[in-house]
C-alpha cells in the first residue's frame, strides 16, 4: 500500500500559504486492510478512514466522484486496483490533483504544478462536471486566491457555463451551496466569488436575489458610475478588511440591499423603504440555502436598520434606545458592534470612501454603554414588574440625552 499527501495541503504548500487539513489518499489497499492496521472509517459507505494516531483523513482512491440529490458530499466507489492517476484524473482542478509520495517527490500528471505558476485554474478533465458544486468551488477559489492573481482557464468557464445551462446546478443541496458561500465569505475577496459566478452565469441559480442587483443604479449623489451589484461588492471586501475571516458579517453585508432591487425605478433612484422591501428576498434565500439562523438574524437586523445607523446623530434619544431594544442588544450586546461594522463597511463601500472615518460606529457603541449602565439595581424601592421596566427605560433615554449632550458641547 502506498499513501500520498493530496489536495489543499500540497497546494498551499507549493503556495509557500500556511498549512491547513492534510488529506491523504491510499492506493491498493482494502477497506479491511485498514481497518486491520487501526484505522477508522468515517461514514458507512465511505471509504475516508481516520488514522489511528493522528486523526487525519485517508481516502482510498476513488474512481467516481458524484454528488446526488440529497446528498452532501461524494457517492464514490474504491477499488484496490485504481490507480493514483485515476484518483487525480477525477478531482476537480489541476492545481488541486497533485499528489505528494511520502519521500517527498511530487506526482503531477496533470500539470498543476505549472498551472500554479502561471495562476491558473483549469479543470482536470471531463469528470469536473461529476460534481456541479465545483462551479462554486471554482468561484470560491478566485476569491481565496485573489491577491494571488488567479483566473480560470476558458476551456474550465467554458464548462462551467454548459453545467449551469444544462440546469445542473438546480440540484445541489442548500448545505453545500452555503458551505461554498461562507467559505467565500470568510475569503478577503468576496467580489471575486460573485463575479467567477457571474461570468458564468451561477449567480442567477445560486443567488439570484443577489444577481436582481446589478444593473440597479445606486443613488446619483452617492455614486453615479456603479451599480448596486458592484456597490455590494465593495461593501463585502470592506467588511472582510473590517472583520477578516467573519461570515457572520459578510453575509450581512452580502445582503442588506437586497430590497434595492424592488424599489420603483425612476430617473434618480432614491430606494425609499429598501429596508423593508428587503426583507423577503432576505428570507427565501436564508430559507433555501438553510443560512444558520445567526447569520439570518444579523442580516435582517442590517437590513433594517443601516439607515438609523447612518443617521444615527438624527434619531431621537427614545428612537436610539428602541434600535437597541429591537436588535435585542440588552440580551445579545454583541449585536451593537456587527451591526456598527456592517454599517462602516456600507458606508466605506462607497468608491472614494474607502478611507472615510465613520464616527457613527463608535457613537453607536458608546451611546450603547451608557443605556447598559441603567439596571434594576438603580430602582431598589421598585418591585420588578411592568413599572420597574418602564424605570429603567426612562431612565436609559435620560443617559443617552445626557451622554449626546456632553459630548456634543465637548
Ligand atoms: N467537489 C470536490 C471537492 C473536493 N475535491 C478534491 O478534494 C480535495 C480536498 O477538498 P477540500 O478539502 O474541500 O478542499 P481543499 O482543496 O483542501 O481546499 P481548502 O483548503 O479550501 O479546504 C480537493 O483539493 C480536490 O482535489 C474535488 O475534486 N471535488
Amino acid at each position: 500500500m502506498q499513501v500520498y499527501l493530496v489536495g489543499g495541503a500540497v497546494r498551499d504548500a507549493l503556495l509557500g500559504l500556511p498549512p491547513g487539513d492534510r488529506d491523504f489518499v491510499v492506493v491498493g489497499a482494502t477497506p479491511e486492510q485498514l481497518l486491520t492496521l487501526g484505522y477508522r472509517q468515517v461514514g458507512r459507505d465511505f471509504p475516508v478512514f481516520l488514522h489511528p494516531q493522528t486523526g487525519e483523513e485517508y481516502a482510498l482512491a476513488r474512481t467516481e466522484r458524484k454528488s446526488g440529490r440529497g446528498y452532501t458530499g461524494f457517492v464514490v466507489h474504491a477499488a484496490p486496483d485504481v490507480t493514483l492517476e485515476d484518483d487525480l484524473r477525477r478531482r476537480d482542478f489541476t492545481i488541486n490533483a497533485i499528489a505528494q509520495a511520502e519521500d517527498g517527490t511530487l506526482i503531477d500528471p496533470y500539470n498543476g504544478v505549472r498551472d500554479l505558476h502561471a495562476r491558473v485554474l483549469r479543470h482536470v478533465s471531463d469528470a469536473f462536471a461529476e460534481d456541479p458544486l465545483r462551479v462554486l468551488r471554482a468561484a470560491r477559489f478566485m476569491a481565496r486566491f485573489a491577491a494571488l492573481g488567479f483566473t480560470i482557464a476558458p476551456e474550465t468557464l467554458a464548462l462551467m457555463r454548459a453545467m449551469v445551462d444544462s440546469g445542473e446546478l438546480e440540484a445541489l443541496v442548500p448545505e453545500r451551496v452555503w458551505q461554498e458561500l461562507s467559505r467565500a465569505l470568510r475569503s478577503a475577496r468576496t467580489s471575486a466569488f460573485l463575479c467567477a459566478l457571474r461570468e458564468c452565469g451561477a449567480l442567477k441559480v445560486a443567488l439570484p436575489e443577489v444577481d436582481a442587483l446589478y444593473g440597479v443604479p445606486q443613488r446619483a449623489e452617492y455614486h453615479p458610475e456603479i451599480d448596486t451589484g458592484r456597490h455590494i461588492e465593495l461593501v463585502c471586501d470592506m467588511a472582510a478588511t473590517l472583520a477578516p475571516g467573519d461570515d457572520l458579517i459578510g453575509f450581512a453585508a452580502l445582503t442588506h440591499d437586497l430590497g434595492k432591487a424592488l424599489t420603483p425605478a425612476d430617473e434618480l433612484p432614491k430606494h425609499v423603504m429598501h429596508e423593508q422591501h428587503g426583507i423577503p428576498p432576505l428570507q427565501a434565500l436564508a430559507a433555501r440555502l438553510k443560512v444558520p439562523t445567526e447569520h439570518r438574524q444579523l442580516a435582517e437586523i442590517a437590513c433594517r436598520e443601516h439607515l438609523n445607523v447612518h443617521r444615527l446623530h438624527e434619531l431621537r434619544d427614545d428612537t436610539v434606545l428602541r434600535l437597541f431594544e429591537r436588535i435585542d442588544a440588552f440580551r445579545k450586546p454583541e449585536r451593537v458592534r456587527q451591526l456598527a461594522l456592517v454599517c462602516e463597511a456600507d458606508k466605506r463601500g462607497r468608491a472614494g470612501l474607502e478611507d472615510s472615518a465613520y464616527p457613527q460606529a463608535a457613537e453607536l457603541q458608546r451611546l450603547f454603554e451608557v443605556a447598559r449602565g441603567v439596571t434594576a439595581g438603580d430602582f431598589p424601592d421598585i418591585a420588578p414588574g411592568p413599572a420597574l421596566g418602564e424605570a429603567i427605560r426612562k431612565a436609559r433615554v435620560m443617559a443617552i440625552a445626557k451622554a449626546r449632550t456632553s459630548s456634543s458641547r465637548a
